[in-house]
């Protein structure tokens, strides 16, 4: 399925979207979402997850202010997802910071999530690797990770993103890069998270690895046109939701920012 054929999807559905995510996030998270098209839904209580996520077209579960009562909602949101056939997206945020953090995202892992979304160092952190992430910011480089992403979408059956000045998304099979965004863009809390959002908006509409460079080629081009009229990190902000909603299906036609490898 083609990007700009996705986007016309996803605004003609409008697919419900349950989004697990950070006290950071919750509110451009839901934001974001709603700007392309989609519904989004910030319910995490262990007492309701099981009948929410069945009703939804995708889970989202990003573990950016983590503490133990939440653990077990994102377990049971997990395994109901893999249970009742709905895509799920994880976001390791931070997970190698302390053990506690990574010890959560290992199990989570195990839980055969349909994508992984994280920056460089959290995905070179969950192939093994010693991050040069600063808690939820980054320290490596996209290109760095990208060979032993691959093997561990192989191994784990999932879609990878790596995401950064240029992202890259495999399966471990087809791989695409993608181009575009702002340098801005990593000076704003909770980017990553809400794109995480997105790629389970698309998910809910689209085949995981497509859904997942669908999102990002989005960003990508929100972010370029923000960049253009921003004069900082506040107006950036406020830009890129207007871009998010102006951006037609035609915009993300011919692949834009995508290239496949
Ligand atoms: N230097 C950059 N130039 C352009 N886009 C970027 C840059 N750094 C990050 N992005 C974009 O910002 C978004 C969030 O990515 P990232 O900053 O890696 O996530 P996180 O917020 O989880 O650390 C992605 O769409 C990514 O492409
Ligand atoms: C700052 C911060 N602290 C805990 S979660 C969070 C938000 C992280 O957002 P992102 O991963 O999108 O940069
Ligand atoms: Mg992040």
């Amino acid at each position: 399925m083609k990007t700009d054929q996705m986007l016309a999807e996803l605004r003609a559905q409008s697919p419900l979207v349950q989004c697990i995510t950070n006290y950071v996030a919750m509110n451009i998270a839901a934001n974001v979402v709603l700007a392309a098209g989609a519904s989004p839904a910030m319910v995490h209580s262990d007492s309701e997850v099981a009948d929410f996520v069945p009703i939804c077209g995708a889970l989202t579960i990003n573990i950016g202010t983590l503490s133990p009562t939440w653990v077990s909602s994102m377990q049971l949101a997990a395994d109901t997802a893999v249970a009742s056939g709905k895509p799920w997206v994880l976001d390791p945020v931070a997970h190698f910071a302390t053990p506690f953090r990574r010890e959560v995202a290992r199990d989570l892992v195990s839980r055969n999530p349909t994508i992984i979304r994280g920056n460089a160092s959290e995905i070179l952190a969950l192939t093994g690797g010693t991050s040069a992430g600063k808690g939820a910011d980054s320290g490596d480089s996209v290109a760095d990770v990208e060979s032993a992403a691959t093997v561990l979408a192989l191994t784990q059956g999932c879609v990878i993103a790596i995401t950064g000045e240029v992202d890259f998304v495999t399966d471990g099979t087809r791989t695409a890069r993608i181009t575009g965004g702002h340098a801005i863009m990593p000076k704003i809390t909770a980017m990553g998270c809400s794109l995480t959002a997105l790629i389970g908006a698309f998910a809910a509409i689209a085949p995981p690895l497509n859904a997942t460079v669908a999102a990002l080629a989005m960003f990508a081009e929100a972010g370029e046109r923000a960049g253009k009229t921003a004069q900082g990190s506040g107006s950036f902000q406020v830009a890129f939701l207007d871009a998010l909603m102006q951006i037609a299906p035609d915009d993300l036609a011919n692949d834009a920012h995508v290239q496949w490898l």
